[in-house]
C-alpha cells in the first residue's frame, strides 16, 4: 500500500479555485475538483470553503450519510494540521460576549422579584403611615 501523503495548510491554499479545489474535512484532505459541477450545494460553497478547515461548515449543513460516503472518492491525504479543535474553542470572543450579556440579564431577572417585594412593603408602610 502506498504511504499516506501528509498535506499542509499552505499546500491546500494553492488549490482554492473553481478549476482546482481541495477541502479539509475532519483531518483529511479531499480534491473535490471533479465534484464541483455536481455538488447540490453549488460549486461556490466548495470553493469558498477550500484552503481552510471546512469540517464545521460541512457538518452544519447536516449532509446525508450518502454525502459522507462520497468523501472517500475524493480523498488525497491526511491534513498535517490534524483534526480541528472543538467548535466552542474556535470563537472565544463571541462566546465571552454572549455569556457576559446573559450573566447580566440573569442577574436582573433574579433581582426583579426582590425589588417588587421591597416596593410593595414600602407602599404598605406608607399606607399605614397615612391612616395613623
Ligand atoms: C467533499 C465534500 C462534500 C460533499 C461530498 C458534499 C455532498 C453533498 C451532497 C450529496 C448534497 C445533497 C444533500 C445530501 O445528500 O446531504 C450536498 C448538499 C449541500 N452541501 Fe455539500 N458536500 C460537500 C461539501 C460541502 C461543503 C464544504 C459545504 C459548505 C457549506 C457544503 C454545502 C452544501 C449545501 C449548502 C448543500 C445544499 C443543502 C440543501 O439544499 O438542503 N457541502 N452536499
Amino acid at each position: 500500500m502506498a504511504p499516506t501523503k501528509t498535506i499542509t495548510l499552505a499546500e491546500c491554499q494553492e488549490h482554492m479555485s473553481d478549476k482546482d479545489c481541495w477541502l479539509v474535512i475532519e483531518g483529511k484532505v479531499y480534491d473535490v475538483t471533479p465534484f464541483l459541477d455536481e455538488h447540490p450545494g453549488g460549486f461556490d460553497t466548495l470553493v469558498s470553503n477550500s484552503g481552510k478547515d471546512a469540517t464545521e461548515d460541512f457538518e452544519e449543513i447536516g449532509h446525508s450519510r450518502a454525502a459522507k460516503e462520497m468523501l472517500g472518492k475524493y480523498y488525497i491525504g491526511e491534513f498535517a494540521g490534524g483534526a480541528p479543535a472543538k467548535a466552542a474553542a474556535k470563537r472565544p470572543a463571541a462566546t465571552a460576549a454572549v455569556s457576559s450579556s446573559s450573566t447580566l440579564s440573569s442577574l436582573i431577572k433574579a433581582l426583579l422579584p426582590i425589588l417588587i417585594v421591597l416596593a410593595a412593603v414600602y407602599y404598605m408602610q406608607m399606607q399605614q403611615g397615612v391612616k395613623a
